[in-house]
């Protein structure tokens, strides 16, 4: 049992947005002690921060011992039990291990879980941590067939990478990765899922994550989010030695999900591979799980990949507390990062931003937004506690995500799908065929959003062009004329 801890400035997780938040926290308060209860046995580091442009950033990513975090912070404790449940009128947490602590002020930032089509189904995973990378890994050894429900981030990579068995991916969309790109940009893209995979990765701009965590130390119980190129510790070659082989049903959902003796008992029958003219095809009766879909095709599989979404780790601290939660399940935070109970702050995935938003951003579950949100609630925290007053930071002015799909540099800006523009917006693109694919959203003259894949090198003329506002219809058209160096024109 250990002893209870009176008083200071606590921080409930391991990630990036609760590291991030206790190293602000002990930097800017030196003699007071933080505490930093995780239930992941390693905590996330960010290194080597680098400003690409005003808003873009990238950093590499590790996870290490929390003794190495203590060694840095002299004044910064981590407590490796997960919370069990707070007090808010007591401002009281206990942990799992019996541990009882109180606090000043709390920062919240517990991430999220995935959410899975069903829970409980041995042969349907999610992706998030560690354990559950290594679990689907070791599924993917054997695997003849898998099935990839969701059309998002995890299921675009997934698609892209795995290799030696067949791929059904079901979306529910019409066209794939709608979490990020509209028809035209998924039409450019999936003439690379049947191109063979390039031989060497592309380097481009982006956080990078080093995964020695998944082939080392076992995580124990909810671990931290993987983040980007998690994939690339981890052997996505099944057991045949072929390459992709990808089918799409697409606008369709899971509608129920058979076991194999069920599926017998029933007297159902499935559909033969998609690719049944080649040698891949197989018995429809030999599967240990099938998965009937809403368009009325049923297929067996080895095993199913729910990627679709994630539900906020709310659970330990909701019970007796009155908390105000989002419509996606988070901690509602205003613009200082504040929950609706005193003293208790949040960031990162478990959080909901309900501040009004600057017309360019919006909230995404992302490792940038974790980082970003995690030392700006400590500033806030610090404010409140000296009586300073603290503005928005300027990280929220505009939506930025540097990412790689499909070995292309993906970079999306502001409102890179006319998220809650309505019909009051116009499409300006240029695409060149398995080169790159450059959109822009227009509002009334100014630049409101983009998406840049490969290796455009608009990234930071566009994000000046979507901050300044600037008047752009004089340019029409010849704003993305590929022989008009656009960069000249507006530095
Ligand atoms: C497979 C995968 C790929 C991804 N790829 C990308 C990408 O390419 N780019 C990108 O920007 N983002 C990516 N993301 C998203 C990104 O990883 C997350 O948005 C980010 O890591 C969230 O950080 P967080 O600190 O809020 O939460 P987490 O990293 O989930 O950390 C939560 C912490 O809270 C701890 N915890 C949970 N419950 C308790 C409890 N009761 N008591 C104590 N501690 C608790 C956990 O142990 C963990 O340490 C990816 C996510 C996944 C799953
Ligand atoms: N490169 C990247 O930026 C990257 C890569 C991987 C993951 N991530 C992040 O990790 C988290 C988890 O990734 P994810 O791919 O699970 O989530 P996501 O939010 O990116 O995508 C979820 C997808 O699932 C679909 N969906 C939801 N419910 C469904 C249902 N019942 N049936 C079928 N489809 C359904 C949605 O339409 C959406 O396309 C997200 O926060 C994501 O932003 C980011």
């Amino acid at each position: 049992m250990a002893a209870a801890v009176t008083g200071g400035l606590a921080v409930v997780g391991g990630g990036i947005s609760g590291v991030t938040c206790a190293e602000q926290l002990a930097a800017q308060f030196p003699t007071d002690n933080i505490l930093l209860i995780t239930a992941s046995p390693l905590i996330k580091a960010v290194t080597n921060v680098r400003q690409v442009s005003r808003v873009l950033e990238e950093f590499d990513v590790t996870e290490r011992c929390s003794s190495e975090l203590e060694a840095r912070y002299p004044n910064l404790r981590v407590v490796r039990s997960a919370v069990r449940e707070l007090r808010s009128d007591q401002k009281r947490i206990t942990t799992e291990d019996g541990g009882e602590y109180s606090y000043s002020k709390l920062c919240l930032c517990t991430g999220a879980k995935p959410r899975v089509i069903v829970t409980g189904n041995p042969y349907v995973l999610g992706i998030r941590d560690t354990d559950s990378a290594q679990d689907f890994q070791r599924r993917l050894c054997d695997t003849r067939r898998v099935l990839i429900v969701g059309n998002g981030g995890i299921a675009m990579e997934l698609v892209y990478e795995i290799e030696g068995c067949e791929v059904i991916w079901a979306v529910k969309d019409k066209s794939i990765g709608n979490a990020y790109f509209d028809a035209g940009a998924a039409e450019f893209l999936i003439s690379q899922l049947q191109a063979d995979k390039a031989a060497t990765p592309l380097t481009c701009k982006r956080t990078r994550y080093a995964v020695d965590a998944l082939t080392g130390g076992k995580a124990v119980g909810a671990g931290s989010a993987l983040g980007p190129d998690w994939h690339q510790g981890l052997n996505l070659q099944a057991s045949k030695e072929f390459s992709r082989c990808v089918h799409v049903e697409a606008e369709t959902e899971v509608k129920r999900i058979f076991l194999q003796e069920e599926f017998e008992l029933l007297n159902m029958t499935a559909l033969p591979s998609p690719k049944s003219s080649s040698s891949h095809s197989s018995n429809p009766a030999e599967w240990p799980v099938y998965v009937q879909l809403t368009n009325g095709k049923t297929y067996g599989c080895d095993f199913i990949v729910s990627a679709t979404g994630v539900i906020p780790n709310i659970e330990p601290f909701i019970c007796g507390n009155k908390f105000d939660l989002g419509g996606d399940g988070g901690f509602r935070v205003d613009e200082h990062m504040r929950t609706s109970l005193p003293d208790i702050y949040a960031a990162g995935d478990v959080c909901t931003a309900s501040w009004k938003p600057s017309p360019l951003w919006q909230q995404m579950r992302l490792w940038t937004q974790a980082r970003q949100m995690g030392w700006y609630a400590a500033k806030c925290i610090a404010a409140d506690i000296t009586g300073e007053t603290i503005e928005m930071d300027f990280c929220f002015e505009l939506f930025a995500h540097v990412t790689k799909f499909f070995n292309y540099k993906v970079i999306l800006l502001g409102k890179y799908n006319g998220q809650g523009l309505g019909t009051d917006h116009e499409l300006m693109l240029r695409c060149t065929r398995g080169v790159e694919y450059v959109k822009v959203v227009m509002q009334n003259g100014r630049m409101v959003g983009a998406v840049l894949i490969g290796e455009t090198d608009l990234e930071e003329t566009f994000e000046n062009l979507i901050l300044n506002q600037m008047d752009l219809s004089s340019y029409g058209e010849s704003l993305l004329d590929p022989n008009i160096d656009i960069e000249d024109y507006f530095d």
